[in-house]
This record gives C-alpha cells, structure tokens and sequence, in this order.
C-alpha cells in the first residue's frame, strides 16, 4: 500500500499532497505563534532567561522544519501539476540553517546574533557634557541636531567603539556557524541563500546595473552637498580626493541626509517644512502619530489597526528594562495579533517611521488569509517597499496641508526644488548604501572578505559607492559594520535597496491609477481607493507567486526599472547640474591616503595666525 510505496518510490498523488501541506499549515499556526511571542519577550526585555527561552524555540522550531522537509520528501513535488501545491513543497523543504545535522551549531548562530544585537542594543557613550548616552534616542539626537565637527566627531568614533568594535570575534564565529550549516541546504555560502529569496538568477547583476543607472543623479546631489557642507565646515575639513566626511550628514551611518536639510535648503526664501517643529507646536503625541498613520492607510480602503494592536504594540522606549529600541513589526500569524515595537520620539523621521512599520502591518494584513508558509511578502524588497510606499504621498505638501502640518500649498518652482531636495536627501542619498551593506556581506559570506580586512573593505565600499571617508583613521581593531544594527542583528539589507526602486515604480503606478494629474513627486493618493484596491491586488498575492507576477498585478511590468525613480527626481537633477556647473562632481574610487583632522584645522589657524602677525610687523616695522 502507500507505506510500501512511499517507502521505495515517491507519492505522486496530489490530493495527499494537499492533505500533508493542509496537515502542515495548521500545525505551524501555533508553533509560529509561540514561536514570535518568545522572540517578542526577549526584544521587548533582554533578559538571560528571555533569550534562553527563545532560543530553545528557535531550536525546537527547528527540529519540526527538519521533520517536515523529511516528510516532504517522500513526495514527488517536483512533478505536480498544481503550481501552488508545488510552490508550498519547495517551502517546506527549503529551511535554510535548520537543515544542518549538527545542532551546536544553531545553538551558536542564534546565541551569537543575541549577544551581538544584545551589544548594540546595551552599548553606550559616556561625553562629558551630556553623561552616558545610548544609540536612541540620545546619540541619535545629537547626531541629528549637533553642528559641531568635534562633537559630531566624539559621538560618530564613540559610538564605534561602544559596538563594531566589541563585535569583531563573534561576528567570525557567527560567519562561520552560518556559511557551515547553510550547506547542508545546499547553498555555497549564507549570500547565496539570502538572494535565492528573489528567483532571480541574474539578480545580483540586475541590482548592480538598477545602481549604475541611478549613479548619475548621486554624484550630483554629493557634489551639491559637498559644496555647502564646506561653506558650513571649511574645505580644510574636506580630502583632496572629493569624499565627504561621514560624520556630517545628521545620519550616524551617513545613509539618509534628510537632518541637514537646514544646511543645504537651495532657495531659503521659499517655504520649506519643518514637520518637526509643527508637531511639537500641535502637541503631537505618540499615540497621534500612530492614528495619522492609521488614518491614511484606511483613507485608502485598508483596514484599521486591531484591538490586539493596540494593547500588545511597545510603541515607547520602557523606563524599567533593555529592550531592542531598533523599530520594527510583528505579524504572530494568528490573523489577529499584529505589534509595532518602537521607542517613538516626536519628531519627523519618527513619523515615517511609524508610516513604514504600520505599512508592513498592512502587508500582514492583507495576507492572513493565506496559507502561512505565503504570509511573507514577494520578495523581501516588496515588504520594504509597502512600508515606504505611502511616505511618498504622505511627505508632499498637499498632504502636510490636509493634516494641517502646513498652512498653504506653495505652488512656486522655488518651494519645489526645495521639495524634490528634501526627499532626494532620503530617497537618492541611500541608494548607495542601500547597495553596498550587502555587497560586504556578500563577500564576507563568500570569503573573499574575512577579519583580516573586513573594515578595510567596508571603507573601500563606503568611499567607492558613497563618497564619503572616515573622519579619523580606522584600522582592522575596528569593525565599522558592526555599528550598523542589521550586520549584528543579521537582517539582509538589499531589501531596502530593491524597495527605493520599486516603490518609485508603484507610485507611478498608483498615481495613474488614482487619475493624478500633478507631477509624480506632488502626488498624493490618500483618500483615494482605487489605488488601495490596486496596491491590495497585489498585497493579498503575498509570497504564493514569484514577484514578477506581483510586480504585474501593480504595474503592468515583470521587471525592476530605475526609470520612474529618475523620472521623479527630473526637475531637480537639472537644477543640480547647473549648481554643480562649477564643481568637479565625483570622487576617488579609493579612499583618501590623509586624514584632516581638527587638531590639523587648529594648526592650519595658528600657521594662519603667525603668518597675518609677520605680515603686518613687517610692513609696520618696513
Ligand atoms: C520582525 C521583523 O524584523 N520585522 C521586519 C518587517 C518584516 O520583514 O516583516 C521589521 O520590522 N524590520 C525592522 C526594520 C526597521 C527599520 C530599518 O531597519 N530600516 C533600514 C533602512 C531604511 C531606512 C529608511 C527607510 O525609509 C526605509 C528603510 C535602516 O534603518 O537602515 C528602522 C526604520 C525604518 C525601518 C524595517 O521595518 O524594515
Ligand atoms: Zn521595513
């Protein structure tokens, strides 16, 4: 009977197939649950015990995939008719590090990635003006608002070495655990893994030219910026080479430069949004953050937030414990139990950040009625490009007007220059870092990296794809990655870069469909439900089709395109060429060989000072 023959030959027979992935799915329903709730506790309170007992989760979770993918086996998915049914199969066998016969080494990748986001999490900067601080909010503020080159010096190498820098050993062994179990899927190393997550086979070529293609209006806005932040710091500051000094950028990883738009405005005179200021001037509290954000997804035919949202999410920083402060969502694969966990401030960036976490809560929302193993989104790129997606209407002026953020519409070409640079400062400023996180990681997973360079060349990435330079001298004691939360906390990062292109593409897409009739970077589609039902067509696809098929259902297109994002930005990448007309735009591919340093700024004045005292007594005493 079936025993027999599933013992020599594979079941072929489809309906036990859809018995066994039925049979899987609910099984998973409380497992997962349970599974997310003990993850939940330890990043909400990171205790010994908390981490303890998410850890023998993660492992028991899995010994069950192990099961499953064993079991999977014995049928001939390979061979099945239905796309679906096929689809589910290639899920449950694919289980990525759970498929390693060696269980220390699970033990040690998840005890590893608690210790390093353990590290970042807990790691502080004692400054002697301002006492101990830790990342958020308070390093974070004074990077954010400090115009001070030594200060912004202080906190940018201090909050190094309060983490990359205690990083470096247990990120090799964390390395090594994962490229050593991951080839028990079948993969070469971790890198190849994380991109089998696209299905594409060219995708790491197809990023590197989407990059090349949007390079051009990068080196514009670097050169622009870097023309204004040497009026603002002296060019004495600045290396010969071009690069910027990454310290500057109101950013501490220099990856969005929205913070200094105060130093770079083009027209001063026009008017510009402070949404900050305007939130504090309005009492804006937290819990109203989150409602504006709520407000607009509904506006656009999504549900509301739940009840369990609101009583489970950790939306503040707790006085009384650690907790992961780094912002993110939680989908507890219950239909029901969905949790934002963010030590909101009242202020901007925070406000967009409430938009994208809510955005990926949406996501989960709109694929709960799915099989559990589709609850994911197309692509990891896809998930961050629904958070960011409503950003872009909800940053124009029209919209800060309908929510009463900004008194009047400016309709000048001055106002909208001054527009198109402050979402540039976001949008076109991350590109390259978006790209280059993982083309480090990448190496390192491949081993063409390894602690004998690692910071070596993650400053060859940050001066060649960035332009900017490290404002002190590094060295291979350092480990710069390391300060950046996802390399400890191990989330793969060209998801955000995939998503800066494709939300572009969607935008574009939404708009038409929502008949706007301005141009795209003034668009707003709140209140507008025909572009909800278009983005929810393909929400709702969740991960059951490869994401060409949801990239169609959206814009009629099966690919990436970089095209709607230069659209965009069209009127202001004139604008800059014509600042820039002066400038030698670009910079070294290397890194600068010297450093100026302020120590090197106080000499340059003195000499400075020597030199005007001699001039005058010589021409006193001529
Ligand atoms: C359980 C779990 O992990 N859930 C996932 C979601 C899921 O996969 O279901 C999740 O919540 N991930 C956290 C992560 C947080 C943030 C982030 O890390 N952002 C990047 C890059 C960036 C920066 C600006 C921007 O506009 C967009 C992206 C950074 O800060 O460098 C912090 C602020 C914004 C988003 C996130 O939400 O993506
Ligand atoms: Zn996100």
């Amino acid at each position: 009977g079936v025993l027999f023959r599933g013992a020599l030959t594979q079941i072929s027979d489809e309906n036990l197939g859809w018995n066994f992935v039925n049979e899987y799915n609910n099984k998973v329903g409380s497992l997962w649950n349970e599974n997310v709730k003990k993850s939940w506790n330890y990043y909400t309170n990171l205790t010994d015990y908390n981490l303890e007992v998410m850890t023998n989760s993660t492992l028991q979770m899995a010994e069950f995939d192990k099961e499953a993918a064993k079991n999977a086996s014995t049928f001939a998915h390979d061979g099945f008719g239905n796309a679906t049914l096929k689809r589910l199969f290639k899920k449950i066998v694919n289980i990525g590090f759970a498929a390693t016969n060696d269980s220390e080494q699970l033990k040690a990748i998840s005890n590893l990635e608690a210790d390093l986001t353990g590290i970042y999490s807990k790691g502080k900067v004692c400054l002697e003006s301002k006492g101990c601080l830790q990342l958020e909010p308070g390093l974070t503020d004074i990077i954010t608002n400090s115009r001070s080159y030594e200060e912004l010096l202080a906190v940018w190498k201090g909050w190094r070495d309060a983490s990359g820098k205690l990083m470096r050993t247990k990120y090799t062994d964390f390395v090594k655990a994962m490229n050593a179990a991951i080839k028990f899927s079948g993969f070469n190393d971790t890198g190849e893994y994380w991109r089998s997550w696209y299905e594409t086979p060219t995708f790491e070529q197809d990023v590197r030219t989407l990059f090349e293609e949007l390079e051009p209006l990068y080196v514009e806005l670097h050169a622009y910026v870097r023309k204004r932040l040497k009026e603002k710091y002296g060019k004495d500051m600045f290396p010969e080479t071009g690069h910027i000094p990454a310290h500057l950028f109101g950013n501490m990883w220099a990856q969005q430069w929205s913070n200094i738009y105060d130093l770079l405005v083009p027209f001063p005179g026009a008017s510009s949004v402070d949404i900050t200021a305007k939130m504090k001037e309005q009492n804006y509290n937290v819990t109203h953050m989150y409602r504006v954000a709520e407000d607009f997804f509904m506006s656009i035919g999504m549900e509301k937030m739940t009840d369990a949202f609101w009583q489970n999410s950790m939306l503040v920083k707790p006085t009384d414990r650690d907790v992961v402060c780094h912002a993110s969502a939680w989908d507890f694969y219950d239909e029901n139990d969905f949790r934002i966990k963010q030590c909101t401030s009242v202020t901007e960036d925070q406000l967009l950040t409430v938009h994208h976490e809510m955005g990926h809560i949406v996501y989960y929302q709109n694929y709960k009625h799915l099989p559990r193993l589709f609850r994911r989104g197309a692509n990891p790129g896809f998930h961050e490009g629904m958070a960011d997606i409503v950003s872009l209407s909800f940053q124009t002026p029209e919209h800060m007007k309908v929510i009463g953020l900004l008194d009047e519409v400016p309709q000048d070409s001055d106002s909208d220059i001054n527009f198109l640079l402050k979402m540039a400062l976001d949008k076109v400023a991350f590109l390259p870092f978006g790209y280059l996180i993982d083309q480090w990681r990448w190496s390192v997973f491949r081993g063409d990296t390894n602690s004998s360079n690692y910071n070596q060349h993650w400053w060859d990435l940050r001066c060649r794809f960035q332009g900017i330079s490290s404002p002190v001298k590094r060295t291979e004691e350092d480990f710069d990655p390391g300060a950046k939360y996802h390399i400890p906390g191990n989330t793969p990062y060209i998801r955000y870069f995939v998503s800066f292109v494709v939300q572009f593409q969607w935008h574009e897409a939404l708009c038409r469909e929502a008949g706007n009739t301005r141009p795209l970077h003034r668009c707003d589609i709140y209140n507008n439900t025909n572009a909800g039902n278009k983005l929810r067509e393909m929400l709702r696809m969740g991960s059951s089709k490869p994401w060409q098929d949801a990239m169609e259902a959206i814009t009629g297109q099966r690919t990436m395109s970089a095209k709607p994002l230069v659209n965009y930005f069209d009127p202001l990448l004139k604008w800059l060429k014509e600042q820039n007309k002066e400038e030698n735009t670009g910079w070294s591919a290397s890194c600068p060989s010297s450093i100026p340093t302020p120590s090197a700024l106080a000499a340059g004045s003195a000499n400075l000072f020597i030199s005007i005292t001699c001039f005058v007594l010589c021409v006193f005493f001529a």
